[in-house]
């Protein structure tokens, strides 16, 4: 992995970036502060802005952690609950907008209408009774590892993190496709269109709020793509150093397809060897490459009482045009 150590002329310039545009980007999600950040964050320190377009460009890891940047833990105020309690501007807000201005420099931003509301910046905390659920909002669950919406054909390039506090240490856990050592026949069969991936919980109805009528279609797509999965590849592009797509813990095969069954089961395999543990600390802005690395997080006892581990999240695409079918307009930035 790749760690950006912030030294204090870049931690000072991005904190007096963020003390004089915090108020004019009361809202981080509207089409107009998502175009005036993308410009804005050409005002990030140099060296923040290289790694960043290094990373883009595959010229790194697939990994990067930029850290040293400190969270006034007073300010932020105890971790939510829930995500779905907050309604007006975070007391992360200034987290969130530097989060945002990183993530214009990898792409451009967007969310799901139906992950946590249709918000753009996602909390990941653990809620409680979720305990033991495949979701971000687990805590006593090993979260498997992941490609970040593996099942949709719409799903980030990258995702961005970052993280306010994790005073338990719970560790993300990250593998490189690149890493995986994977026998011939094994990884041509993993390249053909013979998996599913179905979606994971939480894009489903029982995990956001519906309003009576509204984002109902987003969620009948989803339904759709629960009932009748497509057939798709594993690994794709480039045969020698392929990107990869999977949610093992969603996966299956059809009926009869030994030879795929056999060629997943030999990629968990070595990708759970593979896999390590990054540990976010707070102020900890970490970026994954979602094709060319997979994530997940070990498990750890939450103590729900506002001091638990809370980080934010941003999907972040390479190519918004790819999804102009799935918004309805041109200025939505949410994919049904
Ligand atoms: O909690 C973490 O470290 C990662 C959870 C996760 O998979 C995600 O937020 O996409
Ligand atoms: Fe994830």
């Amino acid at each position: 992995m790749d760690r950006l150590e912030l030294d204090e002329t870049e931690i000072g310039a991005m904190t007096e970036l963020v003390d004089e545009f915090e108020e004019e980007f009361a809202t981080l999600d509207s089409e107009e502060a998502l175009h005036r950040a993308t410009v804005l964050a050409h005002q990030l320190p140099n060296r923040v802005r290289l790694h960043l377009n290094a990373f883009r460009l595959e010229q790194l890891s697939g990994v990067l952690c930029i850290s040293g940047y400190q969270v006034d833990q007073d300010r932020l105020g105890p971790t939510p609950a829930h995500w779905r309690g907050q309604t007006g501007p975070s007391p992360a807000h200034r987290e969130e907008l530097l989060l945002m201005l990183c993530s214009s420099l990898l792409g451009d931003p967007f969310c799901w209408a139906t992950q946590q509301d249709g918000r753009m910046i996602h909390d990941i905390i653990p809620i409680q009774g979720h305990e033991h659920e495949q979701l971000g909002s687990s805590s006593e669950a090993l979260l498997t590892w992941h490609t970040e919406d593996a099942f949709h054909p719409l799903r980030g390039d990258f995702l961005s993190f970052a993280c306010l506090r994790n005073p338990y240490g719970a560790a993300t856990t990250v593998g490189y496709a690149d890493d995986l050592k994977l026998p011939q026949d094994v990884r041509e069969t993993l390249f053909e269109e013979r998996f599913i991936i179905r979606p994971d919980e939480s894009h489903l109805g029982k995990n956001n709020t519906v309003p009576d009528g509204e984002r109902l279609e987003s969620f009948e797509d989803i339904e759709e793509m629960q009932r009748n999965p497509d057939l798709v590849a594993v690994l794709f592009g480039n045969p020698e150093q392929p990107y990869l797509r999977a949610d093992p813990y969603f996966m299956s095969v059809e009926d009869g397809d030994d030879e795929a069954r056999f060629a997943l089961d030999t990629l968990v395999k070595a990708m759970d060897e593979a896999i390590f543990d990054l540990t976010l600390a707070s102020g900890d802005f970490c970026f994954l490459d979602n094709f060319r690395v997979v994530h997940g997080r070990k498990p750890f006892r939450a103590r729900h009482d506002g001091t638990d581990r809370w980080l934010k999240r941003v999907n972040v695409t390479g190519d918004l045009r790819k999804s102009r079918a799935a918004r309805d307009a041109r200025a939505v930035r949410a994919s049904r």
